[in-house]
C-alpha cells in the first residue's frame, strides 16, 4: 500500500500544503517545533481518522481557523482510492472515492498504518500494565473473539473484587464468579499466547536484521498462572481448580490474587533480559522490532504492507542499525520518518528517497 500524495488545509501549524511523496522512504527534516511530527499526524489521522497524541480533535484545526482538512491518495495492487477527512467544531465527515461515509468505521481499514513513536519504547521500560494495554490493543485488533472475552472477564473480576470486599462476603457467589472467570480467562490466556508467539517469531526475526545478526531476540508470554492444558476447554477445568485453590487467600487478602489481569510480556536478547540489563539502544530496538512486527501481522489481515510512520527515532539508533532498519524495510513498506538532522541519516541509504525540509509550517521537497 503506497500514500502517494496528501493535501493538508488548516492542520495544526499547516496553512495549505500539498506533497507528492516517493513509494519507499520519505524523510521529513527540521528543527524542533517545526511542524515535523504534524505531518506523521496528519498520515495517521487520514488512516485511523483520529490523532496518535490528542483525543481532543479540534487541537488539530490551526489555531483561529474553523476546520481542518487532509485529503489524500493511496494506490494498493489493485486500485487508487481517494480518501479525505475533515474536523470541525460540528465533528468529523470523511470520504472515501468522493463519497460521504455515515459512519467512522466505514472510513477507517482503507490506510494502514503503523506508527512508532518515542513514548512506544514504554512497552519494555515501562510497567507491566503498559504491556497489558498493548497485548489487549493490538489483539483486540485482529481477534473479536479477545475483545468479548477481555471485556467479559473484566467485568466479572470487578463483581468478584466487590464481593470479597464485602465483610461478609458471599461465598456461594464467589464460586459462580470463579467458574465464569474460568471460562474467559481461558480464552484471553490461549489468544494471548498464540499472538505472542506470533509476534515474538517476526520480531525476532527482524531485530536479528536490524542488529546484523549479533543479537537474538526473544519475546515470550509470562502468564501470571503457570498453566498447562492448551485447549479451551481443559483449560477452563484447569484454571476453575486453581481458582477454588486460592479462594481462602482471596477472602483473606479481600481481592483476585491471580489471573490474566496480572500477566506480563518479557523480552530478551542472547539470553538476557533486555528491561534489566539491555542498554538505551537495545531496549529501543527492542521496542521498534516489536511494533515492525506489527507490519507483518497486518500484511497477513489484509494481504498489502501498512505504511510506516517512524517519529524521531534515527538519532537513537547507530549508524549500522539505521540503515539495516530504513534499507530493509523500505523495499517492502513506504516509510515517513522524522529527523532533526540531515547527519543522522546514513549515506549508504541516501538514494531512493525524497527528502522534505520543514521550516515553520512550511515544507520543501
Ligand atoms: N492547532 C495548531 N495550530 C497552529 N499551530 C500548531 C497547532 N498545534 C501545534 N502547532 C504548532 O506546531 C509546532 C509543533 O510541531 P511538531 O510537533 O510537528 O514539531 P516537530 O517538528 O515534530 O518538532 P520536534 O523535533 O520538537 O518533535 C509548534 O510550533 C506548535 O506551536
Amino acid at each position: 500500500m503506497i500514500l502517494t500524495d496528501i493535501s493538508l488545509s488548516n492542520f495544526r501549524n499547516y496553512d495549505t500544503l500539498d506533497l507528492e511523496f516517493h513509494p519507499k522512504l520519505n524523510i521529513f527534516i527540521g528543527a524542533n517545533a517545526q511542524g515535523k511530527t504534524n505531518l506523521l499526524e496528519s498520515i495517521y489521522f487520514l488512516a485511523l481518522a483520529k490523532s496518535h497524541r490528542t483525543a481532543k480533535d479540534k487541537e488539530l484545526i490551526r489555531f483561529d481557523q474553523e476546520e481542518a482538512f487532509v485529503n489524500g491518495h493511496i494506490t494498493t495492487s489493485y486500485s487508487t482510492l481517494p480518501l479525505s477527512i475533515s474536523v470541525s467544531k460540528k465533528g468529523k465527515r470523511a470520504k472515501v472515492n468522493h463519497l460521504e461515509v455515515s459512519k467512522l468505521s466505514q472510513y477507517i481499514g482503507h490506510l494502514n498504518t503503523v506508527l512508532f513513536a518515542p513514548e512506544d519504547l514504554n512497552i519494555v521500560k515501562g510497567s507491566p500494565q503498559v504491556r497489558r494495554q498493548f497485548i489487549n490493543i493490538e489483539c483486540g485488533q485482529i481477534s473479536k473473539i479477545y475483545l468479548n472475552a477481555l471485556s467479559n472477564y473484566q467485568k466479572v473480576l470487578a463483581t468478584k473484587n466487590q464481593y470479597l470486599k464485602q465483610r461478609n462476603p458471599d461465598r456461594m457467589m464467589i464460586e459462580v464468579l470463579n467458574e465464569q472467570l474460568s471460562d474467559y480467562a481461558a480464552t484471553v490466556i490461549l489468544k494471548r499466547a498464540e499472538f505472542i508467539r506470533t509476534i515474538g517469531e517476526f520480531a525476532a526475526k527482524i531485530h536479528r536484521d536490524i542488529s546484523n545478526d549479533s543479537e537474538s531476540l526473544k519475546v515470550e508470554y509470562a502468564p501470571n498462572i503457570k498453566y498447562e492444558s492448551d485447549n479451551a476447554e481443559d483449560l477452563t477445568r484447569e484454571l476453575g481448580g486453581l481458582f477454588a485453590e486460592n479462594l481462602p487467600r482471596e477472602l483473606e487478602r479481600m481481592q483476585t490474587l491471580i489471573g490474566p489481569h496480572r500477566d506480563d510480556i518479557t523480552f530478551s536478547i542472547n539470553g538476557f533480559d533486555v528491561q534489566t540489563y539491555g542498554s538505551q539502544g537495545q531496549q529501543r530496538t527492542t521496542a521498534l522490532s516489536v511494533k515492525l512486527a506489527e507490519l507483518e501481522l497486518i500484511r497477513e489481515e489484509v494481504g498489502e504492507y501498512p505504511v510506516l510512520l517512524l517519529d524521531d527515532v534515527l538519532s537513537e539508533l547507530d549508524e549500522n542499525r539505521q540503515a539495516h532498519l530504513l534499507t530493509s524495510i523500505r523495499d517492502r513498506v513506504q516509510t515517513f520518518v522524522t529527523t532533526t538532522s540531515i547527519s543522522d541519516i546514513n549515506h549508504a541509504i541516501m538514494n531512493d528517497m525524497k527528502t522534505f525540509k520543514v521550516t515553520d509550517g512550511q515544507v520543501k521537497a
